[in-house]
């Protein structure tokens, strides 16, 4: 069984006597008359690590993943880039426990994915489905009634909502409607943060985002992948997405990077490691080029 240390601290070893939830085993008392903090163990894992092995996917006689692996651990980004129908929405279905996979194992926290780990996963898609009438924090608001326990305090899912949005940077435009094409509300970049604060809601471990740059200009694609990667850092989330043709800048804020082509992994690893490894088989990089568009030609 996973298990995580979580910690609590408490005034008087009285307390423990009177909370009946309290596991005995676990306490750990020091003198008569203690403030002290006290390990305990509970079996939800705080962190997940996604690890995944020879990954394929057939389609009548068409391999369209073929043996593709790879790991992200807390607080990492990974992209995965390749070219248009190289396999990229189809490994990240995958992942997600959406799509069956024909052989390979995809392993969190080293335990084969299965329903229990299916909760910690948010699985955001590129289209946006929204209410145009509705704020960002009304949106956001409702989704926390339908998406949180009933017995949740009403002021700590108010906390919580707050929390999302300032996390995404989208508290100065929540009481901003999403707007359409007659009436202009939220901008492109903050509807994918929206959509993303959302998905946040239930707490996900791990985040696996489908092209969420796609669409934006390239300074509201690097603020979007900002705010990713700080939340990752900050919460320690374990984050995948899926990118068409970064530009430099926001290459080089990923940390691990998979690159397919037709269903093949031509490369897995760090990003920087990226230019020893065309070094290597005798292919240079110039200076002035954007890596993430030479690697995908
Ligand atoms: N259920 C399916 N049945 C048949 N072919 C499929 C199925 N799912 C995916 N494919 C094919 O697998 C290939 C990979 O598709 P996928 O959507 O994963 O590519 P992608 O890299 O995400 O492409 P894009 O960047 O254009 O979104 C494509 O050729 C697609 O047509």
């Amino acid at each position: 069984m996973a298990c995580a240390l979580d910690y609590l601290t408490i005034g008087d070893k009285e307390d423990f006597k009177r909370d009946p939830t309290m596991p005995s085993e676990t306490i750990y008392t020091v003198g008569e008359s203690i403030t002290v903090t006290i390990p305990f163990i509970t079996d939800s894992p705080r962190t997940l690590q996604l690890s995944f092995q020879d990954v394929t996917i057939l389609h009548q006689e068409r391999k369209i993943l073929n043996e593709v692996s790879g790991t992200v651990s807390p607080g990492e980004v990974l992209a995965i880039m390749g070219p248009s129908g190289s396999g990229k929405t189809t490994l990240l279905d995958c992942l997600s426990g959406q799509r069956h996979i024909d052989s390979g194992a995809i392993f969190l926290n080293r335990e084969p994915l299965s329903k229990k780990w299916r909760r910690k996963i948010c699985y955001v898609l590129q289209e946006e489905i929204f209410f145009s009438g509705l704020t960002l924090r009304e949106t956001v608001w409702y989704t926390a009634l339908l998406r949180l326990p009933e017995k949740m305090p009403k002021s700590q899912k108010i906390t919580l909502v707050d929390g999302i949005l300032e996390a995404l940077d989208l508290t100065f435009c929540q009481h901003t409607k999403f707007g359409d094409y007659m009436n202009r509300g939220l901008s492109g970049g903050e509807k994918k943060r929206a959509n993303i604060a959302c998905e946040l809601l239930t707490n996900p471990l791990l985040m696996l985002l489908d092209e969420p740059t796609s669409g934006l200009d390239s300074h509201s694609a690097i603020s979007l992948m900002k705010v990713l990667k700080r939340y990752a850092l900050q919460e320690l989330k374990t984050v995948v997405i899926t990118v068409h043709q970064p530009s430099s800048q926001m290459f080089h804020m990923f940390d691990k990077l998979l690159l397919l082509y037709n269903g093949d992994m031509a490369y897995f690893g760090e990003v920087n490691s990226i230019y020893r490894y065309f070094e290597d088989i005798g292919v240079v990089i110039e200076p002035h080029y954007n890596p993430a568009e030479f690697v995908c030609e």
